[in-house]
């Protein structure tokens, strides 16, 4: 049995259009729990980690609104109040479902933090998209309002972006073995982890969104995970993505992948970082690394779909 890290992306968990309900994201996790429950009764050893962009915007403009009232908290307490909400939400749905399905198993959220680098030069170049999507017409008037930067989020509009200094270290890298070790289903790394420095040995959180298929390629190297897979809105990577030649990708080497990267056929927003994780599991030793969509896990663990990125 295989040891499998599924990283499933923020906007599987609020989709394109929504608002982002509690309702809307129920619904989104009973149709992911289903083939994640299937890899769970084949009895491999499953670890779900998680984006927040969507949620982590939404809880950011939340303390906005409200701070003439209560006090606004820092962009890493809202990441830590995310990977809760959302882990709540999976634990609570999966373990329904595994009592429906008569799973005996148990699922466990662990908070994350993962130590970045105070040096890491994305403080000083926001690139993370966070929130929900705005018209051009609204994001300059917010713009003319607030020193705020925002980007073009792959065509689905333009989003506020936030500083995303890349993983070294996830934290509670011996909770999350233990638990596993311990026949223990683990949600854990949520958004990438909580962003933390080391300040003369001690963690201090620090502003910014990590980019959690990094930090999901980081744990899953760390815990000699079998399997990464990266989940999200596509059942393969493509060339010529959305044009007349799209050429959709079941295999494709580091090599490839870097010349396809250098023609910009990975946007920085969106495929970009999915493509660099893989790469990174696989420079650490990792040996199975495949992005699909939730809906095609099954069919990709069994090597039919997905798009498999090799040395
Ligand atoms: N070359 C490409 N091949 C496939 N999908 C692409 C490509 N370039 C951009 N995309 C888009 O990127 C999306 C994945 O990015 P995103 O939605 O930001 O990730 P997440 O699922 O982590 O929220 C895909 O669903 C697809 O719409
Ligand atoms: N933190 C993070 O990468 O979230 P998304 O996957 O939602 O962008």
């Amino acid at each position: 049995m295989s040891k499998i890290v599924l990283a499933i992306g923020g906007n599987a968990i609020i989709k394109e259009g929504q608002k982002g309900t509690i309702e809307e994201q129920q619904q989104n996790l009973v149709e992911s729990a289903g083939p994640v429950l299937d890899l769970m009764e084949q009895g491999h050893t499953v670890v779900i980690t998680h984006g927040n962009g969507p949620q982590v915007g939404n809880t950011l403009i939340r303390g906005e609104m409200a701070k003439s009232v209560i006090p606004e908290y820092p962009l890493h307490v809202y990441g830590a109040e995310t990977q809760g909400n959302i882990g709540y939400l999976i634990q609570q749905i999966f373990k329904n479902e595994m009592v429906k399905r008569n799973i005996n198993k148990t699922i466990a959220t662990v908070v994350t933090q993962s130590v970045v680098s105070s040096d890491d030069p994305a403080f000083q170049s926001p690139t993370k998209p966070i929130g929900p999507f705005y018209s051009e017409e609204d994001m300059e008037k917010i713009v003319a309002e607030r020193n705020l930067t925002f980007v073009e989020d792959a065509g689905r509009g333009y989003r506020r972006v936030v500083a995303s200094p890349k993983p070294v270290r996830i934290v509670e890298k011996e909770a999350i073995e233990t638990l596993l070790n311990n026949g223990i289903s683990v949600v854990s790394t949520g958004g990438g982890g909580i962003p933390v420095i080391e300040n003369n040995g001690k963690l201090e959180g620090i502003e910014a969104v990590i980019d959690k298929d990094f930090a999901s390629a980081l744990l899953a190297a760390e815990i000699n995970a079998d399997f990464l897979f990266i989940l999200t809105g596509v059942e393969q990577v493509a060339i010529n993505f959305g044009k007349p030649n799209q050429e959709n990708l079941a295999e494709m080497t580091v090599e490839d992948a870097l010349r396809y990267m250098e023609e910009g056929q990975f946007p920085k927003g969106s495929m970009g970082p999915k493509i660099e994780a893989a790469i990174l599991f696989l420079q650490k030793g990792g040996k199975n690394v495949i992005i699909t969509s939730i809906d095609k896990l099954q069919d990709a663990v069994e090597g039919k779909t997905g798009t498999r990125i090799v040395q």
